[in-house]
């Protein structure tokens, strides 16, 4: 057997990408592969691999339990269950249906499991929970339903599923493949509950659903194996649904400053927001940019108001002086950070002038309510001017002209539909940030945490695309959504390493937003101290 790879899908980044595929999408790779191996081959690579990660995260276990489906990912649970019986283990498996009930495959695994000493129940109306046993083990196993799970839990699913994860406190809940009960797809839950893992090991392909929507919440820790279906330990892009944001691709849109240059080497950015109230928003996304490496950054306030001491290296103008012939025409622009109803009136033209524009916030909303500025924005491409939209669910619905929960069931088709609706980069913001632009591969965030759930961190997101933008006017259309997604991973990677800093354990408190470029600096400081 080829060896198998187990490592923390973080750690396979540095060749570049890492692709996620759709349920169609594994089925296709899944096809192929058990067409090139002899029967049982891809489910004893799976056991194996299932077994060694447990292994490997609970060395010390010596009592485990697994949760059988009726399915192949049922048969995956019984051939790990074989392994961990071989090592010493104590372990039972409790089956939802009967053995003989089981596909070809899943009855093989299930005569190793019988063979190797694992104690077997069948046909259990319900996994015990932990007030209802004194049995006490050290880990429980999901491997109820993967793949093949495409309708909302019953009752007695429902059971399986709360009595599991009542385990999680007692100890590690790990799931196969993905956590039943959530959509692979999507993320979303396929009914009311779905598994809490504490880790998560996908197999053959990992799923856009473990790291969008609630995907994160419930899949933990994501591992992955490809089961050595190819040559490359990953599997092939082709097919592929989406890809993942990595370190590498943040890294590879880093460049040192070269000891030549001045300000007027990285670029002009304008930032347009900041209305009567909110001149916070603008001056978050100001210090972004500037953070960021833009060159200058010059705010320009639809209040009218200057907060010269917010940051000493800010300028402030009117919106007069960046109107003016030359100079929007140069610079990268970022729009509607705390706009307000005001932001309206400076759209016409920036739209038609601005060869670099980022929309956020309230210039997202005033492009849904007026038909006259979605059509200036689709019109941009056609003139080689490119656009970067950053909304959230529910600016992201207001555009579509859909509803947020609709926006939300279907995360990576929406931000595919809007950005073929406005032409533009959509950063479709939430939990596993999407950015899509036509004719590419969509982008999945899959850096970050609940620390970032707070007021004007998607300012300061706004503000460092602009900043890194300026420093890259060249970039060309199809390596705009590349550029949009390294920040969209150093801005959740900041609140990773502001974690790893705090006493506090994780994500108990937000990051302040004011508090986010630096820690997006400290991110970039961390990208060039570590290896390639
Ligand atoms: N093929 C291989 O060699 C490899 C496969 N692999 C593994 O196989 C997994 C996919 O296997 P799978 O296709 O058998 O689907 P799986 O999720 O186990 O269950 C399907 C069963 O569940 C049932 N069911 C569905 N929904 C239900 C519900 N709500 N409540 C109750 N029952 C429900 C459904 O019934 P039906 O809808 O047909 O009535 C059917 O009987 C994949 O995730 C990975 O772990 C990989 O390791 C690579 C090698
Ligand atoms: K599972």
């Amino acid at each position: 057997m080829p060896s198998l790879r187990l490592v923390p899908f973080s750690e396979l980044t540095p060749a570049g990408a890492l692709w996620l595929h759709d349920t169609a999408a594994s089925r296709a790779l899944e096809a192929q592969a058990l067409a090139a191996h002899p029967p049982y081959t891809l489910m004893a690579r799976a056991g194996l691999a299932v077994a060694r990660w447990t292994r490997a995260l609970a060395p010390h276990a010596r009592h485990i339990w697994v949760a059988v489906g009726p399915g192949h990912n049922g048969g995956d649970g019984l051939a790990a269950a074989a392994h961990w019986a071989m090592a010493g283990c104590q372990v039972t498996a409790f089956l939802w249906g009967h053995a003989k009930d089981l596909p070809p495959d899943a009855q093989t695994a299930f005569a190793s499991a019988c063979k190797s000493g694992v104690q077997i129940q069948e046909g259990v109306a319900l996994l015990p929970r932990p007030d209802t046993t004194d049995v006490k083990p050290d880990v429980v196993v999901d491997a109820l339903l993967g793949l093949g799970h495409h309708r909302a839990p019953d009752e007695r699913l429902r059971g399986w599923i709360a009595a599991l994860n009542a385990w999680r406190k007692q100890g590690l809940l790990l799931a196969i493949d993905v956590p039943t009960g959530l959509c692979s797809d999507h993320g979303t839950l396929l009914g009311a509950q779905a598994i809490e893992a504490h880790a998560t090991l996908s197999l053959l392909t990992l799923k856009p659903g473990l790291f969008t929507h609630s995907g994160r919440q419930h899949s933990g820790e994501i591992w992955f194996d490809g089961l050595a279906t190819s040559a490359h330990p990953l599997p092939p892009a082709a097919g592929a649904t989406a890809s993942l944001t990595s370190r590498a691709l943040a890294r590879s849109l880093q460049a040192a400053r070269p000891h030549q240059s001045h300000k007027g080497s990285f670029g002009d950015v304008w930032v347009v927001g900041g209305a009567t109230g909110m001149e916070g928003a603008a001056t978050l996304a100001a210090s972004a940019a500037l953070q960021a490496g833009a060159g200058r950054v010059l705010v320009a306030p639809l209040s009218g108001q200057r907060e010269w001491a917010a940051r000493p290296e800010l300028m402030w103008r009117s919106i007069s002086e960046l109107l003016n012939p030359g100079v929007v025409e140069r610079a990268t622009v970022v729009c509607g950070c705390g706009g307000g109803n005001a932001v309206a009136r400076v759209l016409p033209e920036l739209l038609q002038r601005a060869p670099r524009l980022v929309l956020d916030a309230d210039a997202l909303n005033a492009l849904s309510a007026d038909p006259a500025l979605s059509r200036a924005l689709s019109q941009r491409a056609g003139r080689q001017q490119l656009t970067l939209l950053t909304p959230h669910p529910l600016e992201a619905a207001r555009l579509a002209h859909s509803d947020t929960a609709h926006i939300q069931h279907q995360r990576l088709h929406s931000a595919q539909h809007l950005a073929a609706q406005t032409q533009a980069c959509v950063v479709l913001k939430g939990s596993g940030t999407v950015v899509a632009q036509v004719g590419h591969l969509p982008w999945v965030n899959c850096s970050g945490n609940a620390r970032l759930s707070t007021p004007g961190s998607g300012d300061v997101l706004a503000g460092w695309l602009g900043g890194l933008w300026s420093q890259r006017p060249d970039t060309a259309p199809e390596h705009l959504s590349d550029l949009a997604a390294a920040v969209v991973w150093l801005h959740g990677c900041a609140a990773e390493l502001a974690d790893e800093a705090s006493a506090r354990g994780s994500s108990a408190l937000p990051l302040l937003a004011s508090q986010l470029p630096d820690a997006m600096a400290r991110a970039v400081d961390a990208l060039s101290a570590t290896r390639p």
